[in-house]
């Protein structure tokens, strides 16, 4: 079976970066929707993404910005993975891989379930994330009563994770990744790197 793909995203300093990748993510996140408290620009992410082997992704999250702005954001970052967290169509996920881009689509858990099964299946060939409602709050949902259908390819559990519930959650859905952000934080926006540690090791003795 795959290893479970971690993520821990909303990264803004070279510490906590460099607390990630030792501690052994699959994936470092950076915010470039507007209105976060994890917001950074291209350049800092740039910066930040050097330091980052080539075998863990650095992924850029965005929020209903038009296409053409997530590719000029995401070139100059030098990101590897676009993540659309927003109605994003599926055509916009296409166009980033047909441009080079690994992606990421998200769901909040209700648009999931809300979605005609003639969609779901399209999607269900795509890496998807599944987050609570209320993306970067923190949030958790009770994943273990609403996901009644899990989806059937590659996805990410995400809303609300912390290094206390992440074990039990991936023992109990399965996901194929986990992604956190506000669960390793000390304050809303300020990563603890014992927390990402504490995190991913956590994960890690559920697979
Ligand atoms: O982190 C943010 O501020 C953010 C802003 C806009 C869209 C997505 C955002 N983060 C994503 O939210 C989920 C879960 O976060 P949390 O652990 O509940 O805080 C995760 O997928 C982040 O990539």
């Amino acid at each position: 079976m795959p290893q479970l793909y971690i993520k821990i995203c909303g990264l803004s300093t070279p510490e906590s970066v460099a607390a990630a990748v030792a501690a052994g993510a699959d994936a470092v996140g950076f915010v470039f929707a507007p209105g976060s408290p994890r917001t950074v620009d291209a350049e800092l992410a740039a910066s930040l993404g050097q330091a980052v082997p080539a075998d863990v992704e650095t992924v850029g999250v965005f929020r209903n910005q038009p296409l053409a702005e997530v590719m000029d954001i995401a070139t100059s970052a030098a990101v590897s993975t676009v993540q659309l967290h927003g109605d994003e169509p599926l055509a916009d996920i296409r166009a980033l891989r047909d441009a080079g881009f690994k992606t990421l689509r998200a769901f909040s858990v209700d648009a999931f379930e809300a979605l005609p099964e003639a969609e779901r299946l399209l999607w269900d060939a795509e890496r998807i994330l599944i987050d609570a409602v209320e993306p970067g709050a923190g949030v958790t949902f009770d994943a273990t009563n609403v996901l009644a259908e899990p989806p059937a390819g590659m996805w990410l559990l995400a809303g609300g994770l912390n290094p206390g519930n992440v074990a039990g959650l991936v023992k109990t859905l399965n996901p194929s990744g986990v992604d956190v952000s506000s669960g390793v934080e000390s304050s809303r926006g300020v990563k603890d790197n014992g927390l990402i540690a504490d995190f991913i090791r956590a994960a890690r003795s559920a697979e």
